[in-house]
């Protein structure tokens, strides 16, 4: 412990406790918007590879990946990575090798995790590979695990997968109780390795980044270089003050976000916004993000229950909506859903699209406009069109959502950064250069602060904004002439 708050004194950083929380990360002096406020190397990483989606186990890239030709399970670009990852995987691969091929099959990636994380403690201990401060197993230990917290179907789950660990690993001494307390420590601790557009490619633990507390309403942000994690300021935070990140998608009302917490982390969240719970302002907030809207196209109200259950009213023009309506299209738009859920592999894009407008259509029916099912019904359309190529109607979609991630995500939020980023690379491939401007100028602003300007997805980000830039220029020239 000594030792790590020796490493973190230069970064301006220091762990405390609090009874409530345990283990916090905090600062010693301010921080501001934008600035690092720690980045490490992952301890143990993996993609999330399955059957039809393969990544390199260095880089994470999928293009031009070969399988390993030892173990037949993992996967590499190049002897690169290959070769950074081999003092690692030589052991991996040979305990892997071991394994009938059926039981391969059930080698997940929170399998592979585990075991890696117990290669790397003995590679570490033998000092075939070097230990640091901020980089040793004693961090893993001092890892939360909430064993005492966890139901008996988990418990039985972790048994299984520990005893494929035994079986992979092979080593007589191993614990296979400890196997399990890691692989809940992995559950409340490990961290989605995502790219630049904030799409998961693997899972990562971090242990120094793993002491950093959650907040609904955070005060930095954790995005990821390749595997290389950064923890970025996006308030100013005072010296003294906690460094807060969100282990959740922030939008959803109070409840919704306290299940999410209550059941991975297994904490109850007291943050500004969840101790909002149960008050005026939160009914309405959540009457809005999940609830109904009003009959009446022109009126943006929400509604609440009535006290007689009977019906729902809105609280701007008192028209009613009974119950029965309500769960006539509530039906409609879940036996479309799980339709489309069932179907996008056997279906063709034609069908899925028109599905998903359908279900559009019920939502904007039913939902208030800021409701948060809408606005993923409209992600999925944005997604579908923009790969028919319909750049016109995605970019209608995109504009649709603009509002609703503005109230859900405010501040500098990636999410809202990245669909100004969106709607910036359709209006430009829609030739409306002036709007192309005004969206990439909002995404830089936001995503500067989030994700730096170094990475190559920032310039290439930046370059597109002073092309647009030079276009517009050049097409005031031509008038001008
Ligand atoms: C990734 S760890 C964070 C570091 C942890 N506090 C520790 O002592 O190692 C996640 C765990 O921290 C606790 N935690 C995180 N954020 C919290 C919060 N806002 N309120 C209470 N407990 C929190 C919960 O026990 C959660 O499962």
């Amino acid at each position: 412990m000594e030792e790590l708050q020796s490493a973190l004194e230069d970064g301006g950083l220091t762990v405390t406790n609090l009874p409530e929380k345990g283990r916090c990360l905090s600062t010693t002096r301010d921080f501001y918007p934008g600035e690092v406020i720690i980045s490490h190397e992952p301890y143990v990483c993996v993609p999330n590879n399955s059957h039809s989606d393969s990544r390199c186990d260095g880089c994470f890239t999928s293009n031009n990946i070969k399988k390993c030709s030892g173990c037949q399970v993992v996967w590499y670009c190049g002897s690169t990575c290959q070769k950074l990852d081999w003092k690692l995987h030589r052991l991996e691969c040979h305990a892997l090798s071991r394994l009938d091929k059926d039981r391969r099959k059930y080698v997940t990636p929170s399998i592979r995790l585990i075991v890696k994380l117990y290669l790397r403690r003995k590679l570490q201990s033998e000092k075939v590979i070097p230990t640091s401060a901020t980089d040793k197993y004693d961090l893993v230990e001092a890892l939360v695990a909430h064993m005492s917290d966890i139901d008996e179907k988990q418990l039985v789950l972790y048994a299984q997968m520990s005893n494929l660990v035994n079986l992979i690993l092979q080593w007589p001494e191993i614990n296979l109780k400890e196997i399990a307390e890691n692989f809940s420590k992995l559950a409340c601790n490990a961290h989605t390795i995502c790219d630049s557009e904030l799409r998961p490619l693997g899972t990562g633990l971090y242990p120094v980044i793993s002491i950093i507390n959650h907040s609904c309403l955070p005060n930095a942000v954790l995005v990821f270089e390749g595997r290389f994690a950064v923890v970025r300021a996006v308030q100013h935070i005072p010296k003294g003050g906690e460094v807060l990140i969100s282990y959740i998608e922030t939008a959803g009302s109070t409840m919704t976000r306290q299940k999410a917490l209550k059941q991975q982390y297994l904490f109850t969240c007291t943050c500004p916004r969840c101790i909002k719970v149960g008050q005026y302002e939160d009914i309405v907030e959540s009457a809005i993000l999940e609830g109904y809207g009003c009959k009446d196209d022109d009126c943006s109200g929400f509604l609440l229950r009535d006290s007689d259950d009977k019906g729902f009213t809105c609280q701007q023009c008192g028209l009613v909506r009974s119950k029965e309506e309500i769960k006539t299209i509530a039906s409609e738009i879940k036996a479309l859903s799980d339709e489309s859920l069932n179907s996008t592999s056997c279906r063709n894009q034609q069908e899925v699209l028109s599905m998903y407008k359908m279900i559009e259509k019920l939502q904007r029916k039913l939902c208030h406009p800021f409701s948060i099912s809408l606005m993923q019904t409209r992600e999925k359309l944005i997604k579908i069109l923009m790969e028919r190529e319909d750049w016109i109607q995605a970019l209608a979609c995109c504009r649709l959502t603009i509002p609703v991630y503005q109230r859900i995500y405010p501040g500098f939020h990636p999410l809202l950064g990245l669909q100004y980023y969106t709607c910036g690379k359709l209006e430009w491939l829609l030739g409306d250069t002036e709007n192309t401007i005004k969206s990439l100028t909002k995404a830089v602003d936001i995503l500067r602060i989030t994700h730096g300007t170094s990475s190559l997805f920032m310039k290439e980000l930046l370059m597109k904004l002073e092309e647009a830039h030079a276009e517009a220029s050049y097409k005031l020239s031509s008038i001008d002439d």
